[in-house]
């Protein structure tokens, strides 16, 4: 087996290219390059392996075409076209714990550079002053923090600001009365943590509803001498409001990581402000945090690549080491199973239900539900795979459902797929043979059994005497040789299907001869 190809693109703890090449991916480590660089080298990579300084774009992912997961040594994916990646089937993963502690750290580092304007002091005492009495500062004991945002960043600074006797307040929308008291904050609308916080710190993405929070309005309107720190994402605050408040004393400083635009332009309005400090991005700047996300980008780009394991994904459903061989017989029937439905079924198809019973429903069901999806969206598409087929799935307004059932059916394990048709629902059903082939065993409600693989040929008949023979004569003389052969039927004398196993693909000619051949209703070549 050839081994995946993986590109480290930014800077990255060398950790990250031992632990590729201990798990077996060649890896390549190019830094520094032009987006046309990118572009003309990312086509021979299986892997791409990233902090924020690669862009990746629409441009690079149509020229990404081995490209299968892309992984991001921290947390903001700002820098990847994350629904262009989802139409392209590239998985994108980021390593979402890996550097909360090293930046929870530097927001508290930035609240007591404020507090004691430390920048300023350390930079005029260095210059030969002794500015003894231009730095009078505020204590932290006893102010009140407000967190904007209460997720992994912001949970640990709240308990640090415990640590320092701070009162903290947090909004957060999706912060829970219960997490607020395990956490030991009291949960706040914006304009009421606005209203009383001394000192805000921001930990929220930078989505729609976060851009510009700290808008003109809002910096104006909130407690006069607040002091802001946003070690999060520029474009949370309004960085010229800020610059007029700084100036007339409403905010009383502020510390920002992150800008707008990254790096600012050297004559940002912000550079120069009163009571302005700021740092480069320099937020996951530890040793240890760039270990931990080098190491955990590796392992789980490798993962991926080399076991089919899903940790951290942004586009596609989680699926762990230990669970993804488990798994993977239960996806290839699943597939299977779709692509038959896909093939089989006519006409404008707006619904599809993935039921599971037995020893299938008691695993992860969103990987079963993408394995259909992938099978039956190739109807389609040939470049759909488990990662694009939901978003196509749902780009062609297919309503999926997924059913669970606890009963105890003939089989220890089943999946059945049914499609709405303009004839009323259509479906199939397949099991695994010890734990790991997969099996159709029902067709539209006929019980057969067989293996889905390779060319296959498919006719529902009359259940009439001489029929099978009729269609053994007829590949014989085409030169056809038969694998398998497999029938069903409805009951004796009525309906009947027969489904082939060939060795070569049939031919329009011979498919036309089929549909001759007295008793046959439907022909269809089928391929998996
Ligand atoms: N400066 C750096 O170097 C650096 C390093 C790591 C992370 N970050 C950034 O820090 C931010 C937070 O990271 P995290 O790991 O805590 O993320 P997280 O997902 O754990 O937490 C984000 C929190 O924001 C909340 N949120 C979402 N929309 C909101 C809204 N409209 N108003 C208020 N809260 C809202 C969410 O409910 C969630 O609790 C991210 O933007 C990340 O990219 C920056
Ligand atoms: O890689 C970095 O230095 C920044 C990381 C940070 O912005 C993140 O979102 O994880």
């Amino acid at each position: 087996m050839t081994k995946p190809r993986v590109l480290i693109s930014d800077k990255m703890d060398p950790n990250a290219a031992r632990i590729f090449e201990e798990r077996g991916c060649d890896v390549d480590v190019i830094t520094g390059e032009t987006p046309e660089q990118l572009i003309a080298r990312i086509g021979d990579y299986d892997g791409l392996a990233i902090r924020s300084s690669t862009k990746v774009t629409k441009a690079v992912l149509d020229a990404a075409t081995n490209l299968k997961v892309i992984g991001r040594a921290g947390i903001g994916v700002d820098n990847v076209d994350i629904p262009y990646a989802s139409a392209k089937g590239v998985v994108v993963m980021n390593t979402p714990f890996g550097n909360s502690i090293t930046t929870a750290e530097h927001a508290i580092a930035l609240m007591f550079a404020l507090a004691r304007q430390i920048p300023d002091a350390n930079a005029q005492t260095q210059a030969g002053l002794w500015p003894k009495s231009g730095f009078m500062g505020v204590e932290l004991t006893n102010k009140t923090l407000g967190l904007i945002g209460a997720g992994n960043i912001g949970s640990i600074v709240a308990s640090r600001a415990l640590g320092l006797r701070m009162k903290v307040i947090a909004y957060d929308p999706f912060l829970t009365e219960d997490r607020a008291v395990e956490m030991g904050v009291e949960k706040v609308d914006l304009d009421t943590l606005l209203s009383r916080a001394d000192f805000v710190t921001l930990h929220t993405p930078l989505t729609d509803e976060t851009r510009n929070i700290l808008s003109r309005e809002r910096l104006e309107g909130a407690k006069k001498g607040i002091r802001i720190i946003n070690c999060a994402r520029g474009g949370l605050i309004d960085e010229a409001a800020l610059k007029d408040c700084l100036e007339s004393g409403q905010v009383a400083g502020a510390a920002l990581d992150v800008f707008e635009t990254e790096p600012p332009a050297k004559d940002h309005p912000l550079f120069g402000a009163p009571n302005f400090i700021c740092t480069p991005h320099l937020g996951a700047s530890t040793t240890e945090a760039q270990v931990n996300v080098a190491l955990q980008v590796a392992e789980q780009l490798a993962d991926y690549l080399v076991n089919g394991g899903v940790t951290n994904a942004l586009n596609v459903p989680s699926l762990s080491a230990e669970e993804a061989p488990k798994l993977r017989p239960y996806m290839a029937l699943a597939e299977k199973l779709g692509s038959l439905v896909g093939q089989l079924a006519h006409g404008n198809l707006t619904h599809i239900s993935i039921e599971r019973e037995g020893a299938a429903a008691e695993l992860n069901g969103k990987p079963i539900t993408a394995a259909v999806l992938a099978g039956f969206m190739r109807r389609y598409s040939d470049t759909v795979n488990m990662v694009n087929a939901p978003f196509l799935a749902k780009e062609r307004g297919l309503d999926v459902s997924e059913i669970r059932h606890e009963r105890e059916g003939a089989f220890n394990t089943l999946i059945r797929v049914t499609v709405e048709t303009a004839q009323g629902p259509r479906s199939v059903a397949g099991t695994l043979f010890g734990n790991d082939a997969p099996r159709l065993v029902e067709i539209f409600g006929i019980g057969i059994e067989a293996e889905l693989a390779g060319h296959m040929l498919y006719i529902v008949n009359d259940d009439k005497p001489g029929f099978i023979g009729r269609i053994g004569t007829l590949l014989g003389a085409s030169g056809i040789n038969i694998g398998t052969f497999n029938l069903g039927r409805r009951e004796a004398g009525g309906e009947a299907v027969l489904l082939l196993s060939l060795d070569e693909a049939l031919t329009p000619e011979v498919i036309a001869e089929a549909e001759k051949v007295e008793g046959v209703k439907t022909v269809k070549a089928l391929a998996f």
